[in-house]
């Protein structure tokens, strides 16, 4: 892709993240695949994943009447166990970066419980597939950079965990 197309489509895509969601944050939520170890102890899927309506479904186990049905939540987005880092990434996380590239402050915040995917869905694999939201914010970062002229980018990193209510 030539520079001047790749300029516009980084300007289109920023624009289109300011368009598409006015909201400064949004919440996705991400489901995982039940693990080995959860089959194993007879653990059973308690969540449906509704992508197309940004809906999540929650049984409740212990429901007994009408009054106790399945809890329904909503958020700007949603993924099954189906999705791939890709997707999450191009879809959620490269509109940020792409806004954060025209000047914009961004950030990404992983949350939830032990286990659930944090460190998977932000750092990933080794293989091209499973790279998480780290390396390719970095690689969309750095093909920015080597593509444009006359600018002058100052990049510095911090890795920072709170774990606790601590930070390491
Ligand atoms: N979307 C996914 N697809 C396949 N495996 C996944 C997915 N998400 C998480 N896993 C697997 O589930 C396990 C727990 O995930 P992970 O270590 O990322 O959780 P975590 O939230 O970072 O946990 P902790 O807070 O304890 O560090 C790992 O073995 C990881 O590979």
């Amino acid at each position: 892709m030539d520079r001047d197309r790749e300029k516009s489509s980084v300007q289109q895509l920023a624009k289109m993240t300011r368009a598409v969601n006015n909201e400064s944050v949004q919440v996705i939520v991400r489901c995982r695949p039940i693990s080995e170890k959860e089959v194993d102890a007879d653990c059973t899927k308690v969540v449906s994943v509704y992508p197309k309506r940004g809906v999540i479904e929650v049984e409740n186990p212990r429901a007994k009447g009408d009054n106790e049905k399945n809890k329904i939540f909503t958020y700007d987005g949603v993924y099954d166990w189906n999705s791939t880092q890709q997707s999450i990434y191009d879809e959620t996380v490269r509109p940020l970066v792409a806004s954060v590239l025209e000047g914009y402050n961004g950030c990404v915040f992983a949350y939830g419980q032990t286990g659930t995917g944090k460190t998977f869905t932000m750092e990933g694999e080794d293989d091209d597939d499973n790279r998480g939201v780290i390396p390719r914010a970095f690689e969309q970062i750095w093909s920015h950079i080597n593509r444009t002229t006359g600018v002058e980018f100052l990049v510095s990193v911090r890795y920072l965990e709170i774990y606790m209510e601590e930070i390491r």
